[in-house]
């Protein structure tokens, strides 16, 4: 679960009064590169606490979702809403409230994981026992001072995971998340990133059976239209399959 550094926040302006009943809004989404129309009109709603899986063959848009989802891109039209905020107008009041994983781990390579976790507690105004709380939780303090460059890919799978939760954020967006790891590592990260977390999940999947178990709800993009939208429970591993046909 999210700790109870948020208990901050709810002084300032009471969660009961002014948390939305659903994270994440989308209405009308339209996002292009050129004239390539990448997301073309998605609505749906995230309910706070919820895990949404995303899937779709290479190039359906996913991590284009959760580009724009993560402030990185303006969507071009429609409504974006986080935590009650409309993006891009009010992207600054969540992007430290949102964390971000994706295939590239945003780590300083020549940076062992330790120094990385350093510098991005910093700009989040994060102490060092939540670092080595975070560390020990994947198993990275025997290596936690050895240049990243060094490590294999699922070391780097997770420091990039302590990265994106060191703020303790309230959303996550996740780019096939347990790529590179094995299935102990797997174990390691899922009270972090996985539905036990308690946290609002984006995340993405190309394995039909592991995403819908993931999930309380599924999307399907197919050439960034919406092709599907409903609970997880509800869509079979074949629906999922028919998507990549
Ligand atoms: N910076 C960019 N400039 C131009 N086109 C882009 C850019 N980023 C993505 N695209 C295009 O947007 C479309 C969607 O790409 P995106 O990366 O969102 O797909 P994806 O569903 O995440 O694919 P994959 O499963 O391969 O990760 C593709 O046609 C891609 O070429």
């Amino acid at each position: 679960m999210p700790s109870p550094r948020r208990s901050g926040r709810a002084a300032v302006a009471p969660a009961a009064t002014t948390m939305p009943t659903d994270a994440v809004v989308l209405r009308g989404l339209v996002r292009r590169f050129g004239e390539r129309v990448v997301l073309d009109d998605l609505t749906l709603a995230v309910p706070a606490g919820a895990s949404l899986v995303v899937f779709g063959p290479n190039g359906a848009g996913k991590s284009t979702l959760l580009r724009v989802l993560a402030t990185l891109l303006r969507p071009h039209r429609g409504v974006v809403e986080l935590l009650g905020e409309a993006l891009p107008d009010r992207a600054w009041a969540v992007r430290s409230r949102v964390g971000l994983l994706t295939h590239e781990p945003l780590l300083y390579r020549d940076l062992s994981a330790r120094e990385n976790l350093r510098f991005h507690a910093r700009l989040h105004g994060v102490g060092d026992d939540r670092i080595e709380e975070l560390l020990e939780a994947v198993k990275l303090r025997v290596r936690a001072n050895d240049p990243v460059h060094t490590y294999s890919r699922g070391m780097v799978q997770r420091a990039a995971v302590c990265r994106a939760v060191l703020h303790d954020p309230e959303i996550l967006l996740l780019d096939e998340p347990l790529s590179n790891l094995d299935p102990a590592a797997i174990e390691l990260v899922e009270p972090l990133i996985g539905r036990a977390s308690g946290r609002t999940r984006i995340v993405t999947s190309h394995d039909p059976a592991g995403g819908l178990a993931d999930g309380d709800l599924a999307l399907g993009l197919r050439r960034g239209k919406q092709v599907l939208l409903r609970p997880a429970a509800e869509v079979s591993v074949d629906e999922i399959g028919e998507l990549y046909r």
